[in-house]
């Protein structure tokens, strides 16, 4: 994420929404911060208040008790219309006026702020790129005329239109197809590396969660939250039963997917140069009572091959012409799950980890379980 955070810190203390008639409140003495600049998902099940809730922040629905601050001010002080200004929302399948064309779409907050038409164009022009929708084929179309996908690219565009601090999604990418579903989500990752809003986004599928929540708020019924953590961390420690639930049965695998390699302690071999005398390295490795050694290549210190301390037993001459090369590397920003995927495919028992062309240590089916037990080990502490 940039540092430049374009979003607004949103608290929401002791929210109460009863709706009439009903015999318990949606949304029930909920208290929680979402800070600027993150993803904040709410998952839970059908029912839980996640929708009241959203709408509660925008004041599509009035709370009965409770307090909504934006950026610190009282958000039921001010006009509806007026927040809803300074809130994007996208709903499923963009939510688009079906009569009005699709830069008609997007220039409603535009036009109701009074932007000149060519302030207006030019913001249409740029928003439909930055959605990835070309300008020139796009803005005269009208909301049939487009794919699912597509459709709900405009509602992103629309919502961003006047630069709003704050989006609220409910389950925007609920109604297209798993391929577009990642496509879009993958684009929304972008979006948000540039623009750093403060986004609050429903979803009933904690994989949607995992992948795009800087933080996830797990509610039950009543927007109780049931654990409001990283994805990493409820996926180490789940609070309870009914979150290990929604976790599903791979809770392991997904950790891993979640978890970077840059972020683990590596496996540290012995590390020699290509000239060094295979004798020495394999005296060397006895002594420290370790199986490998990473040959790194002069100067660059760029991993060329890998040793085990059996093929050196007895050898002589330069350590580079025993083992084998290293035709795999990975790079600091691969998730543990691309590790584990580099390892299994190659022949080697250990990945060389490369930064900047720089060996930093090696993964191996041991670095992956123990990272996988500190992280546990670290989320139960916290
Ligand atoms: N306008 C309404 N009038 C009365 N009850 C309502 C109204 N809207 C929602 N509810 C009730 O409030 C509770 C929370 O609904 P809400 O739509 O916020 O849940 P949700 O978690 O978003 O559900 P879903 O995942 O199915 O969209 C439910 O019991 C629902 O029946």
């Amino acid at each position: 994420m940039s540092d430049d955070v374009g979003g607004v810190q949103i608290d929401l203390r002791n929210l109460t929404k009863r709706y009439p008639g009903q015999a318990k409140p949606a949304v029930d003495d909920v208290t929680m911060t979402i800070q600027a600049g993150e993803i904040v998902v709410f998952v839970g099940p059908s029912g839980s208040g996640k929708t009241t809730t959203m709408k509660l922040i925008n004041r599509l629905i009035e709370p009965t008790s409770g307090e909504i601050l934006i950026n610190g001010e009282d958000a039921r002080k001010k006009k509806a219309d007026e927040l809803r200004r300074h809130i994007g929302y996208v709903i499923q399948a963009g939510g688009l006026f079906p009569h009005m064309t699709v830069a008609d779409n997007i220039a409603i907050v535009p036009r109701i702020l009074k932007w000149d038409r060519k302030r207006i164009a030019e913001r249409v022009e740029e928003l439909l790129t930055m959605v990835g929708l070309e300008p020139e084929i796009y803005t005269t179309r009208y909301p049939r005329q487009l794919s699912g996908g597509q459709q709900q690219r405009v509602g992103v565009a629309r919502a961003l239109a006047a630069d709003p601090p704050v989006l609220l999604m409910d389950e925007p990418f609920g109604a297209v197809d798993p391929i577009t579903r990642a496509k879009l989500q993958d684009e929304l990752l972008a979006l948000q590396d540039e623009l750093s809003k403060t986004i609050v986004f429903v979803t009933h599928d904690f994989d949607e969660a995992v992948k795009l929540g800087d933080r996830i708020a797990v509610l039950a019924e009543g927007s109780r939250i049931v654990q409001y953590a990283e994805p990493a961390e409820i996926l180490a420690n789940p609070a309870d039963d009914f979150v290990r639930g929604f976790i599903g049965e791979n809770g392991a695998m997904k950790l891993l997917n979640v978890t970077r390699v840059a972020d683990i302690d590596l496996d540290q071999a012995l590390t020699v140069a290509p000239e060094a005398d295979a004798a020495e390295v394999h005296r060397e490795l006895a002594d420290r009572d370790e199986h490998w050694a990473v040959v790194l290549d002069r100067g660059a210190g760029r991993p060329v091959r890998w040793v085990n301390r059996e093929e050196l037993a007895d050898a002589s001459g330069p350590v580079e012409d025993f083992g084998g090369p290293v035709d795999v590397t990975i790079s600091g920003r691969s998730t543990l799950q691309e590790a584990l995927e580099a390892l299994l495919r190659s022949d080697a028992e250990l990945v060389p980890v490369v930064v900047k062309r720089r060996y930093r240590g090696l993964v191996t089916l041991n670095t992956v379980q123990q990272a996988i037990a500190s992280l546990r080990e670290k989320a139960k502490r916290r």
